[in-house]
């Protein structure tokens, strides 16, 4: 296909979501069932178009006059591709496949800068109806976070420390892939591979460092909010949400084998991952214990643990770099529904930790909602938990590492919070209480 008829294409694709309110993923693979005739690359350039327009939807739709497809692909151009409006005609040239020809009230928007007056959302690029959560949260800094938060992220891995070092994995990836991965200066841990524009990621499934187990998928702020978590080697440790596992592996690493983890989650499926990953990964310390009907499987655990990890259910907002289609798709109901749902897992949590044990409550979003709000709500109604002021959290992970976390994590009343604008890695939210009585 040429470019140009790509362009005809995402703008299908973006309105299909716009009018039928569909996942981007799904729209865009019943185009390809619809358009067998594109190849690979074409798919790729027109996925790349149609997610790079959800990152950027409110401030293209702004600068390219209109919230359609086309209106928002053009603003996309002009605004984000730093394209003119000769090089944007070449493309909207109505020839063969192309987009209609640009008209003269699209070529005086395209001229204008609408974006200097505009509100934080529509520089920002995310729901009016969720500004004041953000601006709760970010304050006069929202649009500059919010923007980091709609650049796409690299790929992080995390070397799997019960089988690789670090320089090793590295250099068994590089000769997998081609390339050397970044080693980010807040982990020793993590290789990073940055984003090649208009290339494919790298499909490190497949690579001989993966299937050893030497490297996991996981974005650094997963590496690190785990890290934050404090697992030492001989504890007893239930990991409260483990899903598929990524916390629940690094916490083994943590504690090189020692001592045990209790990897539970309340959705089987979720957790069904996990079997595979531990025996790729050489874990030898976790028992999983999956949910059964009318049995609890937890309640040997009771007041027992020195530390529960809470990675509680949340909205994601501090993944939308990955995800972009989730920031529109997300509605006030599900924010008040994961409310919900952390403040019961809280309270479930709380049950399993035993006198002097920890409790670590970890989110993916960066809404004071769902992290600071249940944290302070928690310690209201549960006196015999205190917090461990956030500060000594870094400190307690900084002893062991280089000391430069400080700027890179901001220290809210009673957590920590990762960004991709100060920490370059997924949202992250961080709490850690413990139990005196
Ligand atoms: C953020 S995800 C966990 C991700 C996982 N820890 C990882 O690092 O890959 C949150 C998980 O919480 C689980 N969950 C939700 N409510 C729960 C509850 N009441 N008890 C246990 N797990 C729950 C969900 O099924 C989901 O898998």
């Amino acid at each position: 296909m040429i470019p140009a008829a790509r362009i005809s294409a995402a703008i299908e694709v973006l309105d299909d979501i716009a009018t039928r309110r569909r996942p981007a993923p799904d729209a865009l693979k019943d185009w390809g069932l619809a358009h067998r005739f594109a190849g690979s690359k074409d798919r790729r350039a027109i996925g790349d178009l149609v997610f790079d327009a959800l990152r950027h939807k409110n401030s293209s739709a702004a600068v390219g006059g209109g919230d359609d497809g086309r209106s928002i692909l053009l603003g996309l151009f002009r605004r984000h591709r730093g394209l003119d409006i000769a090089a944007i005609e070449k493309l909207f040239s109505g020839e063969r496949f192309a987009p209609a020809p640009l008209t003269d009230d699209e070529r005086a928007v395209l001229s204008a800068d609408p974006l200097a007056g505009a509100p934080d959302f529509v520089r920002g690029d995310y729901p009016e109806w969720i500004a004041p959560n953000f601006a709760r949260v970010f304050g006069d800094n929202v649009v500059a976070e919010m923007q980091a938060l709609a650049t796409p992220a690299p790929l992080d891995l995390r070397v799997n420390t019960l089988k690789a070092e670090a320089d090793h994995a590295a250099s068994e990836l590089t000769a997998a892939i081609g390339r050397a991965p970044e080693r980010p200066a807040l982990s020793t841990l993590c290789l990073r591979l940055p984003l090649e524009p208009g290339s494919a990621e790298p499909h490190i499934a497949s690579t001989e460092p993966f299937l050893k187990g030497h490297i996991e998928i996981q974005d650094l702020g997963s590496q690190l909010a785990a890290e934050f978590a404090g697992a030492r080697p001989g504890q007893q440790v239930l990991d409260l949400c483990a899903g598929g596992g990524g916390k629940t592996l690094a916490l083994a690493a943590a504690m090189q084998n020692h001592g045990q983890i209790f990897a539970h989650d309340s959705d089987r499926r979720r957790l069904a991952p996990i079997h595979d990953r531990l025996a790729r990964a050489g874990v030898r310390n976790v028992q999983v214990r999956t949910p059964r009907p009318n049995s609890d499987v937890l309640d040997d655990l009771e007041h027992r643990m020195d530390l529960v990890l809470v990675d509680a259910p949340c909205t994601g907002t501090g993944t939308w770099r990955r995800n972009p289609d989730a920031k529109w798709r997300i509605r006030p109901g599900s924010l008040a529904e994961r409310n919900k749902d952390q403040a019961l897992v809280l309270e479930t949590a709380a049950r399993y930790v035993k006198t002097g044990g920890r409790l670590a409550y970890i989110t993916c979003s960066v809404l004071e909602e769902e992290n600071t709000d249940q944290i302070a709500a928690f310690l209201k109604s549960h006196p015999g938990f205190q917090m461990v002021p956030p500060q000594k959290v870094v400190e307690a992970y900084e002893q062991e590492s280089m000391n430069i976390l400080g700027p890179a994590v901001r220290l809210l009343s009673n957590g920590l919070l990762m960004t991709p604008l100060a920490s370059g890695t997924d949202g992250f939210f961080v709490s850690v209480l413990t139990r005196t009585t």
